[in-house]
């Protein structure tokens, strides 16, 4: 048995040295014929695995083969031969002489028994192919319709603050100390609830309809007080007008503000709190307070500096698409736009402006035709307007009338604040002669634009920038007396 077993391994040693061998000469005929003729560089050959049992690499140094080389090439082959089962991989930075990045040469197989296609990349390793190769797929990019945010602007919300914990009745209780003396301790007051403002939140569709404050810890023996409860926060975006029954109780409109809007209960308080000289052995004490219960409804008015009003498929959204990183939807039918979308536009001085794309508005809106004029609350704060035509239809005047006419429907005098008139579509037939109609028919300055080629949109962003810097110098404007909001 012994035998067998001693000439198997023989077989195998002697397999293994000949295929070593073979390998040699197939790399001194193969390489020297082919590869390395036009060579100028020493050659050396490193072979971490060629001969199946050898475990240390092989390294095959060939200063001599062609004669002139100077630099030396690295061959690296982890498993040439038949059962070669990682790819081999020769990195060579000289050898094509007027190339710049590093040749890659892929083969998973060599020499004869190649199954799968040599392939020659002339890129880096870590570009997107080999990244497939290895299995490695790309992030899949969000699509618009995934970035679409649930925009809620009204909230009623029902809010408890936390109760008080209740005080503690107890003696202090030692050994050969019979009378002790009351020792119970006050309980911990109810937590408040805060409304906070925070840029980064955009609507009120993540403020529940109802929230309960943490209550505060009861009190215990040896005079232990208990804990106060934390403060609830809720965050709403900037520009929450808080309401009470129709009246405003806070408009929040600074980054960070907070309101109180329901206070916690008191704690109670323990039996050592009502001990005097009268009552030495005081048996009471007090439950905590209840919390505050109140009703709120909160109201968002998008803070932006500038609002898009025009009529529906005027192409408001596409403006506020051209001159900002905004991506509201656009589309061929009126009534595409829902909700407001706010848009910045930056300039080279870093300044940011804020631009509202604002639902259409048609004639007859204040009688709640279309999508009525309830969403004119987030024009309300806008410092100045930009009147969006669509230069294509006849007679865009008469749409500037009627929007004017709506905007003063909902709030007296709206229509007055600063603002630009953008005739947009400039690039369809008919609207040069629209234009020139438009520009006798209206006195203020009057701004062609197309949103769709991009036509002056330059005049439109600078012109923008004027109006913010007037309202910058004019610090109060119709808003009754909002501060100035830096985006
Ligand atoms: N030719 C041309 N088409 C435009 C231009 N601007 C917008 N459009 C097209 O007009 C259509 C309506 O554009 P929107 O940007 O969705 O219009 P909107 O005013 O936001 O419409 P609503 O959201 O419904 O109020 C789309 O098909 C746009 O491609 C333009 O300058 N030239
Ligand atoms: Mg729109």
């Amino acid at each position: 048995m012994l035998n067998t077993l001693a000439k198997v391994q023989k077989q195998r040693l002697f397999v293994q040295e000949m295929s070593g061998v073979f390998a040699q000469v197939c790399v001194m005929y193969e390489l020297k014929a082919v590869w390395l003729a036009a060579q100028r560089t020493p050659t050396v050959i490193r072979n971490t695995g060629w001969l199946a049992a050898q475990r240390t690499p092989t390294v095959i140094r060939n200063t001599g083969w062609l004669a002139p080389q100077r630099t030396p090439t690295v061959i690296r082959n982890n498993g040439w031969l038949a059962a070669q089962r990682t790819p081999t991989v020769i990195r060579n930075t000289d050898w094509l002489a007027p190339q710049r990045t590093p040749t890659v040469i892929r083969n998973t197989g060599w020499l004869a028994p190649q199954r799968t296609p040599t392939v020659i990349r002339n890129v880096s390793t870590s570009c997107p192919m080999y990244a497939q190769s290895r299995g490695v797929t790309k992030k899949k990019e969000l699509s618009e319709k995934q970035l679409t945010r649930y925009f809620v602007d009204h909230r009623r919300v029902k809010l408890h603050a936390g109760a008080g914990g209740k005080g503690a009745c107890t003696f202090h209780s030692e050994p050969r100390k019979e009378w002790g003396g009351p020792d119970g301790g006050n309980g911990g007051n109810g937590g408040n609830i805060t409304l906070k403002v925070d840029r980064r939140v955009k609507s009120l569709a993540q403020v529940a309809p109802i929230y309960k404050g943490d209550d505060g810890e009861a009190g215990g023996s040896k005079n232990c007080y208990g804990r106060n409860a934390d403060t609830t926060h809720i965050p709403v975006p900037l520009g929450t007008l808080v309401k009470e029954q129709g009246e405003t109780v806070a408009d929040l409109s600074q980054q960070g503000q907070e309101f109180v809007a329901v206070f916690g209960g008191a704690g109670g308080k323990g039996n050592r709190f009502f001990l005097s000289n009268e009552n030495r052995a005081p048996m009471t004490a007090t439950p905590g307070e209840k919390g505050q219960e109140r009703v709120l409804q909160l109201e968002l008015r998008t803070m932006a500096h500038a609002g898009l009003v025009g009529f529906p498929n005027a192409g408001k959204s596409s403006l506020l698409r051209a001159i900002s990183n905004a991506r509201p939807a656009v589309a061929a039918y009126p009534f595409t736009t829902l909700n407001p979308h706010v848009g910045i536009v930056k300039y080279r001085d870093h300044e940011q402006v804020a631009v509202a794309d604002i639902p259409g508005i048609i004639r007859g809106a204040h009688l709640n035709r279309g999508l009525g004029i309830s969403f004119l609350r987030h024009v309300e704060r806008c410092r100045f307007l930009l009147f969006v035509l669509d230069m294509s239809s006849p007679e865009p005047w008469m749409q500037l009338q009627y929007l004017r006419y709506e905007l003063d429907q909902y709030e007296p005098g709206l229509s007055r604040r600063p603002h630009a008139i953008v005739a947009n579509k400039m690039d369809l037939p008919g609207s040069r002669v629209n234009l020139e109609a438009l520009r006798d028919h209206v006195k203020q300055r009057v701004i062609p634009v197309s949103a769709l080629t991009g036509l002056n949109a330059e005049e439109l962003v600078l012109h923008l920038r004027e109006l913010y810097d007037g309202y910058l110098q004019t610090p109060v404007l119709g808003g009754g007396g909002d501060k100035p909001t830096r985006w």
